[in-house]
């Protein structure tokens, strides 16, 4: 468990985030620029004191009002926008410091992290000579094997352009399959958000509005988010079967099986699943002449106005809403003329095609 309590003034800015959220796993700290997410980032690596509040990591204290454990005396690695590279050292040298600086006992190896972040071919070069992909993943090597007890991003995608981000982004979706330590991700990237967090933790004005789940955090009608052109529900599963002949595989999630295009073996692994709210729709019984793929049982749950005469329908997939969340987008006459009520069960067909099911490696 994380629990984060930070709270005083920074020039005019006021801050006052307290978020309690698992040791485990990627949170993601959301919000608009200026709400203060790098200020609590570095309140967690101890650069920026704060007097008020307190900061405890899987039963370590770091922070418990004015006593503030130095930066250099915690075990944190901490990512940069920009990395921020040796460069008169080469990549090996890069990583080597890093693990000069190990504190305690070792949680990741070398061979590890650069099998992991796909450094092996960038060993030998001057960090001169890479790409920003590159060096932003050099630079989280280097953090990983300073065996950190807890991995602190600062929107380490946000210099790189689109295609080096979508080069690295699967590097981060395998550490996050294989990682055992927390890391906490600055991002105002929703979709970088949904890819790589497990918990989200929504700030607004230097305080925190809500924290959970980020599927729960997706639906919560009570919250922003719900209201966004690009809304859409995370959803996690297991690769059950998969068929060559059709380029097509099956994963289990909650209450359901969703067939998705692309091989996302091996059998047994865990993927992760975004399904827009727009390519979602809903009718009281399964298609028979349909080219879609995906008709499952949902019940829904409610139904929030949204922008364009449409609606956002909450639901839970199973015949008994005991599944994970969905959202569908859908306008609002055909929904008022089909008479939908919560608690209703229907039937909530997804595009296949428009699955998008990030290719991990990692199991
Ligand atoms: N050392 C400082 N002195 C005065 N004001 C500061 C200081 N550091 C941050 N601030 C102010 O605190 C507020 C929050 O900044 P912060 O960088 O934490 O926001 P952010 O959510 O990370 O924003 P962005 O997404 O744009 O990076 C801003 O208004 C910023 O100008």
């Amino acid at each position: 468990m994380i629990s984060a309590r930070f709270s005083g003034r920074q020039g005019d800015f006021t801050l006052d985030a307290a978020f309690d959220v698992p040791g485990q796993g990627v949170t993601a700290l959301f919000g608009p620029s200026g709400c203060g997410k790098t200020t609590v980032l570095r309140c967690m690596a101890g650069l920026t004191r704060l007097p008020g509040g307190h900061l405890v990591v899987n039963g370590v204290t770091w922070q418990e009002g004015r006593q503030i454990t130095p930066p250099h005396r915690r075990a944190v690695g901490y990512v940069f926008q920009e990395a921020s590279l040796f460069t008169h050292l080469s990549v090996r040298e890069n990583l080597v410091y890093g693990l000069r600086r190990a504190r305690g006992p070792l949680r990741i190896s070398e061979a590890e992290v650069t099998q992991l972040l796909g450094i092996d071919p960038l060993l030998r070069r001057p960090t001169a000579t890479l790409s920003g992909g590159e060096r932003q993943r050099v630079a989280i090597g280097r953090a990983l094997l300073s065996q950190p007890e807890l991995l602190l991003m600062d929107e380490p995608l946000s210099a790189l352009d689109r295609i080096s981000r979508d080069e690295i982004l699967p590097y981060l979706e395998r550490l996050h399959a294989s990682l055992q330590m927390p890391v906490i991700l600055v991002s105002h990237d929703l979709s970088e958000v949904e890819r790589l967090a497990d918990t989200l933790v929504l700030m607004e004005a230097g305080r925190v509005r809500a924290a959970g789940p980020i599927a729960a955090m997706q639906a919560d009608p009570n919250l922003p988010l719900i209201h966004r052109p690009d809304l859409a529900a995370v959803i996690e599963g297991v690769v059950i079967a998969l068929d060559p002949a059709y380029g097509l595989s099956t994963l289990q999630v909650p209450g359901g099986r969703i067939v998705v295009p692309g091989n996302l073996g091996p059998i047994g692994a865990r993927r992760r699943l975004r399904v827009p709210a727009t390519d979602v729709s809903l009718g009281r019984h399964a298609p028979t002449d349909t080219t879609i793929l995906n008709a499952l049982p949902a019940v829904i749950l409610g139904a929030e106005a949204a922008e364009g005469y449409q609606i956002t329908v909450r639901l839970a997939l199973g015949a008994s809403g005991e599944g994970a969340s969905l959202l569908a987008r859908v306008s609002r006459k055909s929904f008022d003329l089909l008479g939908f009520q919560p608690g209703e069960q229907v039937v909530a067909r997804l595009k296949a095609m428009a699955l998008s099911a990030p290719a991990q490696t990692g199991g």
